[in-house]
């Protein structure tokens, strides 16, 4: 983690209000994401995963610390600045996929570009969905394509405004596991490609096994991580950090 990092994390703390009770949902995180590099998040449910995320999206709020994109301090931005930043500068992919029912494949992917009033140029559009290996399917509304290529089209709509950084939530969580596969060996080929930043939240070890460092979450705070993980070795780590999941432990 150093200066050049693309997003930044800086003492960042977040408490969510539940009635009269604090809930601390991120509790001192300092975390960078190089350019081009692929990062899962995991952690046990509830140890802020989705609120790092939206943290670093400036979707949410942060309580205490700075939230950097390339050096700007979005935690000092209006909702207006940082609506037209992460038009911009940011891609989305989600669990749900999200697609515009009414709108076909090809008119989803150049939405982000007309939202940000950018010039669409249908030849970028095909070398997208061709990249996604969708360069027949254009014209399909989400409805006709299966899950993955509904999650194909989602990736190049995120890719669309060519993002400093692409934050994916669960992007397999809806898809069988050798779809699941393909989605994640395209995120990683467009990371390695284009030297696109993508950071993942993800519960599957297999799915993290794709990125290039697994960050762990527990309570808040960033317990470790590993480098080049394998699927193995994010499944012993989030045994070790979800206690009695194992099915081994006495009830
Ligand atoms: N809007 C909210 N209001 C109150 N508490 C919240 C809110 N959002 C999250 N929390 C709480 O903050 C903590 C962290 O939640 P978060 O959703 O970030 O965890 P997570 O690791 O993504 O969980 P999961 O894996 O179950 O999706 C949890 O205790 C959660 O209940």
């Amino acid at each position: 983690m150093d200066g050049g990092d693309v997003v930044r994390l800086d003492g960042v703390r977040k408490t969510y209000r539940r009635g009269a009770q604090a809930v601390p949902a991120l509790d001192g995180v300092d975390l960078g994401f190089a350019p081009g590099s692929f990062t899962a998040i995991m952690g046990p449910s509830g140890s802020g995963k989705s609120t790092l995320l939206q943290c670093a999206a400036g979707l949410d709020r942060v309580d205490e610390g700075r939230v950097l994109l390339d050096g700007a301090p979005l935690h000092e931005l209006s909702e207006r600045a940082l609506t037209e930043l992460r038009r911009e500068h940011m891609g989305f992919v989600f669990q749900s996929f999200n697609l515009i029912p009414a709108l076909t494949a090809r008119q989803n992917v150049e939405l982000p570009l007309r939202l940000a009033g950018t010039a669409v140029d249908p030849a970028v559009i095909d070398r997208g969905l061709a990249e996604v290996g969708l360069a027949e399917r254009g014209d399909h509304r989400p409805a006709e394509l299966s899950g993955g290529q509904q999650q194909r089209v989602a990736i190049a709509r995120a890719l669309a405004t060519r993002p400093k950084v692409v934050f994916a939530d669960e992007p397999t969580g809806a898809l069988d596991s050798a779809t699941a596969r393909e989605v994640l060996a395209l995120l990683r080929g467009v990371v390695e490609q284009h030297g696109q930043t993508v950071v993942m939240v993800t519960h599957d070890p297999v799915a993290a096994s794709y990125a290039h460092r697994v960050v762990f979450l527990a309570d808040g705070r960033v317990t470790g991580e590993l480098v080049e993980p394998t699927a193995e070795g994010v499944a012993l780590r989030m045994a070790a950090l979800e206690p009695g999941r194992g099915g081994a432990q006495p009830c």
